[in-house]
């Protein structure tokens, strides 16, 4: 059995650089990856996605272009390029963050499946076959989740995609129908639309984006419907059935009817399911809730003393910068000894369509449920100088005051640059500055950000 002093099962967005500062803290430490170095953000999530995403810009621009008094005659979208493309980046990406990890004095990097054997005591399947079994007194779990797939009759008689394996398409689906209408259904279904694909989505619950305000979502329905993205909600699909012609029809039931779609791809975006199952983790004392996500305290330690864990299996908000956040969370609590916690952190996050759909702190439909003394101010971006000059005007930015402190409690934009508009607020928000010092302050014209004057100017003291 090998000792370290640090073990970290899953090289995601916490894993990787806590691994690399634990080992430069002097800790002999291990991270176990059973797949690629960097998880999913850096291999299947948002650098693969944000970079199709720019290239779906691309041709929508270039669709759009007569507009702006430039005419694109004629463009194809040459989907082998765009997956080249985003494969290189990837790959690079990749394979910077294992060369600087084996690069680390005091770190190893081992590749293959960890699971608990033990209390502290981890057992890993290489990928050569071998086993080895490592034991340490301080263990960090970043497993992080896969694409949860529900039970749908004929669901797993039919080649379905996930937001993994679409990744891998070197062509432009005829027509691409995905279940689910938020952040992984909304950006490949904007996107494909744009590659040329028919788009349909179905969104079970009554409406898309449906953790943001009414109005977001009916925006945000508006601008793919300008797009021809097909989108019905309150609607589930109830069987697929392969066809001889290669398509596939589905049964989608909603709105007290069904109706029969043939497709030719089928995207499975209903969310995420943590990686927590093959861990073996009640050998160890960690115990997970219902849905297999890893429970911890805010300070991010599990049931186990001495064992944390990190990002999306926790069950918190499942994203880059929050898993990013966990590590610099724990990190600095036992390194350099600080008592920070997971508590009332912000959790901004920004929805890559175009336009971005950035928010931070809460929306309206939680201040009135709060029964918060609030205001909300809401500027179409049609108001936006910088909207106009650039011909697009689509969406609106949106912010949550406090009446009394004149703080900001929260922002929603919908918009060209939704997301930096987002975090200017955020910043403000942090920086404990009160909307009545924005409507006044002193921004570069015509930016974005400069309208938000006008957004607070509406504002009656
Ligand atoms: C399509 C898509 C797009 C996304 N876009 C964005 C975005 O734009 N912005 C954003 O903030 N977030 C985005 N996300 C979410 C983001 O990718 C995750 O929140 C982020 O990667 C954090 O994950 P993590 O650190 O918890 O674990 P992960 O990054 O998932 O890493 C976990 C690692 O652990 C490994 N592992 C698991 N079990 C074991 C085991 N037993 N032994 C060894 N290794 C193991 C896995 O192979 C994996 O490499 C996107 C996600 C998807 C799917
Ligand atoms: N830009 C980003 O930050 C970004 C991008 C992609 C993914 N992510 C992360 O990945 C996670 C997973 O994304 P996601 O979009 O798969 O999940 P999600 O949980 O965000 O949304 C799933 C959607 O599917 C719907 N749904 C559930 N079951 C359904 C069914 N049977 N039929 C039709 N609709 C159904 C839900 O009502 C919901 O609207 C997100 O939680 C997010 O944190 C973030």
């Amino acid at each position: 059995m090998k000792k370290y002093d640090v073990i970290i099962i899953g090289a995601g967005q916490a894993g990787a650089p806590l691994a690399k500062k634990m080992a430069l803290a002097g800790k002999k430490t291990a991270i176990i990856e059973k797949r690629f170095y960097g998880g999913t953000c850096v291999n299947d999530g948002c650098t693969p996605t944000k970079t199709m995403v720019a290239s779906a810009k691309a041709a929508y621009m270039a669709g759009k272009s007569a507009e702006l008094g430039v005419p694109v005659a004629k463009f194809s979208v040459n989907m082998e390029q765009i997956k080249r493309r985003k494969d290189e980046i990837v790959l690079k990406s990749r394979n910077g963050g294992l060369r600087a990890a084996e690069k680390t004095e005091n770190l190893d990097v081992i590749h293959g499946e960890a699971t608990f054997t033990g209390n502290k005591i981890v057992s890993v399947r290489l990928n050569d076959g071998t086993e080895q079994t490592l034991e340490a007194d301080l263990i960090f779990l970043n497993p992080g989740g896969k694409p949860f797939i529900p039970q749908i009759e004929g669901l797993n008689d039919i080649e379905y995609l996930t937001s993994t394996t679409i990744l891998d398409l070197d062509y432009v689906p005829e027509h691409l129908l995905i279940l689910g209408g938020n952040y992984i259904g909304l950006e490949f279904g904007q996107m494909f639309r744009r590659f040329g694909s028919n788009v349909t989505i179905l969104e079970k619950s009554g409406r898309i984006v449906s953790h943001e305000d009414e109005d977001i979502s009916v925006e945000m329905k508006k601008i793919l419907e300008l797009e021809s993205v097909t989108i019905y909600t309150n609607t589930q699909a109830t069987k697929f059935e392969q066809q001889a012609d290669g398509k596939i029809t589905v049964t989608a039931s909603g709105n007290g009817e069904d109706k029969q779609i043939k497709c030719s791809h089928v995207l499975i975006a209903v969310g995420r399911t943590p990686q927590t199952n093959d861990l073996n983790l009640q050998k160890a004392g960690i115990q997970t809730d219902e849905r297999g996500n890893i429970k911890v305290n805010d300070m991010l330690e599990t049931t186990a003393s001495g064992v944390y864990a990190l990002g999306d299996a926790t069950g918190g908000p499942a994203f880059t910068h929050i898993s990013y956040n966990d590590y610099t969370i724990v990190y600095r609590n036992l390194i350099e000894k600080q008592n920070l916690s997971t508590n009332d952190r912000p959790v901004p996050y920004c929805m890559f369509t175009d336009p971005q759909l950035g928010r931070v702190g809460i929306n309206e439909t939680e201040a009135r449920e709060r029964g918060l003394n609030y205001k909300v101010v809401k500027l179409p971006m049609a108001h936006v100088a910088r909207a106009i000059e650039t011909g697009d005007t689509r969406g609106f930015m949106k912010a949550i005051v406090d009446t009394k402190t004149k703080e900001i409690l929260g922002a929603t934009v919908l918009g060209p640059e939704g997301g930096e508009i987002m975090t200017v607020l955020q910043m403000a928000m942090e920086g404990g500055i009160t909307y009545d010092r924005i409507r006044y302050c002193v921004f570069a014209h015509p930016l974005y950000s400069e309208s938000l004057n006008n957004l607070f100017m509406t504002l009656e003291d």
